[in-house]
């Protein structure tokens, strides 16, 4: 299976900045596990920003500009984090920073897709991030779950897997219903879908479930499938590619 894993901040980072360790390596090494079974990997990693916050010893910031120069700090501690804890299992990470422009010009979509296909051949793990310290407000992507999603449909990819720090899409945010329950499977991406979601449930995170649920669309509407799980449980990815049911899943559109 080729699987597009996206991880967010609020699972690779403690509330003020700093790394969550425990939930990092034990990512790290479910994934590595996963790639050795003869899987192929893509990694969207957020937290750049977050991290560099927490290195910056600053507030996690609201203005571009300082954003920008957190994430520029964060994105080192990123991949020399990934460098090295793959590097404990002898896998080869590669770097991908991107934009929307990158897929909204034919020319560097087809060398995106080129230069991933490539990594993948040479069993390298593509880990991707947007290029923050670059993507001005106009041509930012605003979130990684979307980002996920367009690399899931520019390779191919059978399944994309959001790793947040919730089990799945509920019938409303359980930080503030905790009566919500957990919805296993989602067939079709209604308006009733997509009044459910709402924003980030805590200081790190960016998009919460609403830009979930619209990148499941782009996901399904390009015949991916799209699983939403916790991302403090790294071994449910086991599960996940034995077909078990885990979290939310939207079923992709068959062709
Ligand atoms: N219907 C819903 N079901 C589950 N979570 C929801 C829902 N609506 C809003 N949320 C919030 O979305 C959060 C996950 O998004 P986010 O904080 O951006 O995480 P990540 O960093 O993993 O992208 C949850 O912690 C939760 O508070
Ligand atoms: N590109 C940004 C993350 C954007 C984002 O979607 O964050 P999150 O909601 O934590 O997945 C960063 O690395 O800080």
């Amino acid at each position: 299976m080729r699987i597009v894993v996206k991880v967010g901040t609020s699972t690779l980072a403690h509330p003020g900045g700093l790394l969550n360790i425990r939930h990092t390596e034990d990512l790290v090494k479910v994934w590595s596990d996963i790639q050795n079974a003869g899987h192929q990997l893509i990694v969207v990693s957020s937290a750049a920003t977050g991290l560099g916050a927490g290195k910056l010893q600053i507030e996690k910031p609201s203005d571009l500009v300082t954003k920008q120069a957190a994430a520029a700090v964060g994105q080192c501690e990123l991949m020399y984090t990934y460098d090295r804890l793959f590097g404990q299992y002898n896998h080869t990470v590669a770097q991908m920073l991107l934009t929307w422009e990158d897929f909204d010009h034919e020319n560097r979509l087809h060398n995106l897709q080129n230069t991933l296909e490539r990594l993948l051949q040479l069993h390298a793990i593509p880990i991707i991030n947007e290029n923050d310290p670059v993507a001005c407000e106009e041509y930012s992507l605003g979130d990684n779950d979307t980002l996920a999603a367009l690399v899931a449909k520019c390779i191919h990819a059978d399944l994309v897997v959001l790793m947040s720090d919730i089990d799945g899409l509920y019938t409303a945010d359980p930080h503030t219903h905790p009566d919500a329950k957990l919805i296993p499977v989602v067939e079709e991406i209604t308006p009733e879908i997509e009044l459910l979601a709402g924003g980030a449930g805590s200081a790190l995170g960016t998009g919460g479930m609403l830009t979930k649920v619209t990148a499941a669309k782009r996901a399904t509407e390009a015949g991916v499938d799209m699983i939403i799980t916790n991302g403090a449980h790294a071994e449910v990815l086991y599960d996940i590619v034995e077909g078990k049911p885990v979290g939310t899943r939207f079923v992709g559109r068959k062709a």
